[in-house]
């Protein structure tokens, strides 16, 4: 059968499925008929959920910012004595503690609350009460999504990830955005070094590395391998008090530049990007890899790390959070495998393979060779 047939079936096929499952009279008889009931409950619920969403992530906000999952953490609390705690009015906290254990966040045992088990599993991942409480700028560019996508944007998250500033050394810039990279990093410095024997190499170099906070881990999981960080001055200075601070002042060297500007230090037959390269657009994305590829000897590795599209189980994180996000952010996209796989090509690299890694959600892992 050709392409364009199968196309055209799919096509066929997609057009007469959508127009049964946008009748009335279809929703009305699958949701009374015990066959199909069970069907339609669960796709009103999915789309309920995408509905009512941003209330959801607004009542894990409050949750978080009043201190009410930090405190059920600790102990179990009677609703009277957490309200004196979180500073509402009981009324309130009852209020927010029903609609918390509604999705899971908080959970009642006898007349006492205590955290449910996405509240639970929410404490065991570093990073994350950071990354709602920056929500609040992103939540400000989305509140006219179709503005945001005019490029008629407020811009507020963009000023928070001021690349240019924190290029001219604005301290002030650099700070916040490199704090919450730094308190993230536990969502993707453990699944990167399960995935990849850092240990075959010796000198590696984190471009675009941040305060540090990846190579403290990879310094502390692998001996003996010499570390570098390049990143932009105002960040590169904060990357040296912090690895000063934890000892590991003598064994990282700090590289301050732009990579889209300056060439990169020569010398390591390991290179990482890690969460850098989906802040790009193409232009600039290959500029950086041609900059990497120039960087590595002959057989040098680029390992590249970062949330993708198309991950399968975990599709809207990629296209719908992560392209949302970074077109508010004001440049860069979520790629596919298949798309860094191009523009890896194009920048001289002779294979590149994709890496399995334990949360896919978070972060994938390609790995390129020079
Ligand atoms: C024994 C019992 C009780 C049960 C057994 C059943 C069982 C096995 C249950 C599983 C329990 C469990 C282990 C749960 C684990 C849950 C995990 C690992 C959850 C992880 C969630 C991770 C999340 C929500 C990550 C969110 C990440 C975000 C929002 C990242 C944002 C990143 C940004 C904005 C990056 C910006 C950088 C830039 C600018 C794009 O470059
Ligand atoms: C999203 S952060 C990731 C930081 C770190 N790799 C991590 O995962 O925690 C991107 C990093 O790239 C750096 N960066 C952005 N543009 C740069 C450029 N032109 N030259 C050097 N570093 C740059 C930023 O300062 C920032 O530290």
């Amino acid at each position: 059968m050709s392409k364009g047939l199968v196309v055209g079936l799919h096509h066929r096929f997609v057009a007469a499925r959508n127009r049964v499952l946008a009748s009335p009279g279809f929703q009305r008889f699958a949701a009374r008929c015990w066959l199909t009931r069970p069907v339609a409950r669960r796709r009103a619920r999915r789309l309920f959920d995408l509905v009512a969403g941003f209330v959801y992530s607004q009542t894990l906000a409050a949750c978080l910012e009043t201190g009410l999952i930090a405190l059920l953490a600790e102990e179990t609390q009677a609703s009277a004595a957490i309200a004196a705690r979180i500073g509402l009015s009981h009324e309130a906290t009852l209020r927010l503690l029903r609609a918390g254990a509604a999705i899971g966040l908080v959970e009642r045992v006898g007349d006492r609350w205590t955290l449910g088990s996405d509240g639970a599993a929410l404490r065991g991942n570093g990073g994350i009460a950071e990354m709602v409480a920056h929500h609040r700028l992103l939540y400000a560019d989305l509140a006219d999504p179709v503005a945001l996508l005019r490029g008629e944007r407020a811009g507020t998250l963009a000023g928070y990830w001021d690349y240019d500033k924190a290029s001219d050394s604005d301290a002030a810039v650099a700070a916040p955005y490199s704090r919450l990279m730094a308190a993230s990093q536990p969502l993707v410095a453990a699944q990167i070094l399960d995935c990849y024997r850092f240990a075959r190499h010796r000198r590696l170099l984190d471009v675009g590395g941040g305060e540090g906070r990846f190579l403290e881990s990879v310094g502390a999981r692998v001996a003996g391998l010499e570390l570098a960080l390049f990143d932009l001055p105002a960040v590169g200075a904060r990357a040296q008090t912090r690895l000063d601070s934890a000892g590991l002042g003598d064994r990282v060297t700090i590289h301050s530049g732009s990579f889209l500007v300056d060439p990169l230090p020569a010398g390591h037959d390991l290179i990482t990007l890690v969460r850098v390269l989906h802040d790009h657009d193409d232009a600039p994305a290959l500029a950086l890899l041609r900059a990497v590829h120039a960087a590595l000897p002959p057989g040098g590795r680029l390992l590249i790390a970062e949330p993708m599209a198309g991950t399968p189980g975990a599709e809207p994180a990629g296209d719908a959070y992560f392209g949302l996000y970074l077109l508010a952010m004001g440049s860069g996209r979520p790629r596919t495998p298949r798309e860094i796989g191009a523009i890896l090509a194009a920048a001289g690299f002779r294979t590149s393979r994709l890496v399995v890694t334990a949360l896919p959600l978070t972060c994938r892992v390609m790995i390129a060779c020079r």
